[in-house]
């Protein structure tokens, strides 16, 4: 009998394999007027929209059912100021959708050669992603390009989808093209894909290769933790991290890198400690930036929390609700992670 959701990761594996060959030729022919500024000031490129409209209309046509959240939306791309964009994220994400087939694609996801989608068809897959999300059912999570800021310095960014079900994580997949295999060797091959299907394990495969390798983290002691955190201080308060790394008696430099590809490194063992404090400015975080990866880590034996030590909970909506932080480490070491930052926001409130 085929494991649980077998068709599901066989999709999910295809849909991010195609992303990111999209996004990475994205990046090498991106040109300066093909960034939007969002309302919350955070960019987002021509490659983040192609890259949704192409993933949810795999979806759409492998499980008609499902919702989608999403974190794109093409209200600034139907309006006539937006008709170049346009143009140019359906000439782009038509060019992903007709690229050849290759092992594990399969045509009932609507891709391969002479699928060529329609304006309206792209922008309407782009929409799909509305889902307010909610506590029952399945639906998934697409962030097209996490990590945009990273994306545009040519550094660390992730695509990301996942599968939730009633709440619960189910399955998480990221793709990171611009990762080493191998962080203690930067010149060893680029391109990682994380794969984790709840009670099955977590997985590092090639961007383009079959092989695959199980993830289990190592088990870490002061002396060998070392902080993965955003690059962006506005993202993740970095003041709080030191006031904890002393605490905890960490002496290596935090590893600092964009988007999920902290999760999937913490979950290959690289660091054993990702910690995302809030900033004090009433950000909450959106459920498409952490259900991936905290499953990730999950199960290659890490623990995932908030800075209470309760868990994410994914059924509240398109974001986590209240941010208390997010606290992800190693099995063992994180007990006294998750007490060292609740120590550092005390001594913080009393301030
Ligand atoms: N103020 C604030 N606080 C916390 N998080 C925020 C904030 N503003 C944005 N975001 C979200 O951060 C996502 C990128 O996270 P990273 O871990 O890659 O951050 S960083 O770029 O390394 O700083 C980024 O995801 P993308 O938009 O997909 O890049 C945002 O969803
Ligand atoms: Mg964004
Ligand atoms: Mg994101
Ligand atoms: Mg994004």
């Amino acid at each position: 009998m085929a494991r649980p959701f077998a068709r599901e990761r066989q999709l999910a594996i295809s849909a991010v394999r195609r992303a990111c060959a999209l996004t990475d030729s994205v990046f090498n022919k991106l040109v300066k007027n093909e960034t939007l500024t969002k309302g919350d000031k955070s960019p987002v490129t021509v490659g983040d929209y192609a890259a949704q409209a192409l993933i949810s209309s795999m979806l759409a046509r492998a499980f008609p059912d499902d919702p989608i959240v999403g974190e794109e939306d093409s209200k600034d791309l139907r309006v006539e100021e937006g008709r170049a964009l346009r143009e140019r994220i359906v000439e782009l994400a038509n060019e992903a959708i007709n690229a050849p087939l290759i092992d594990g694609d399969d045509v009932a996801w609507g891709i391969g050669p002479g699928q060529t989608k329609k304006t309206d068809e792209i922008l309407d897959a782009i929409d799909r992603g509305s889902h307010e999300g909610g506590r029952n059912g399945r639906m998934w999570t697409i962030d097209p390009i996490d990590g945009t800021k990273g994306f545009l310095r040519g550094e660390q960014y992730a695509v990301c989808v996942s599968l939730i079900v009633d709440a619960q994580v189910q399955l998480g997949i990221i793709g990171c093209p611009n990762l080493p295999l191998d962080l203690s060797k930067p010149d060893s091959e680029r391109g990682c894909i994380f794969l984790a299907i709840k009670g099955q394990g977590c997985f590092q495969l090639p961007l383009n290769g079959p092989s695959e390798a199980l993830l289990r983290m190592p088990a870490f002691t002061p002396a060998t933790l070392s902080f993965l955190e955003s690059v962006e201080a506005a993202h993740s308060s970095h003041s709080t991290t030191d006031t904890i790394s002393t605490l905890l008696g960490i002496t290596k430099p935090p590893l600092r890198m964009d988007s999920q590809a902290k999760y999937g490194c913490l979950a290959r063992g690289d660091g054993g400690l990702y910690l995302r404090m809030p900033t004090g400015v009433g950000y909450r975080e959106k459920i498409w930036d952490h259900a991936p990866g905290s499953l990730l880590v999950e199960e290659a034996g890490g623990i995932v929390t908030d800075s209470r030590g309760e868990r994410l909970d994914f059924g509240l909506g398109r974001t986590l609700g209240e941010n208390f932080g997010v606290v992800a480490a190693g099995g063992e070491v994180h007990p006294a992670v998750l007490k060292a930052v609740q120590q550092a926001n005390s001594a913080k409130a009393k301030v």
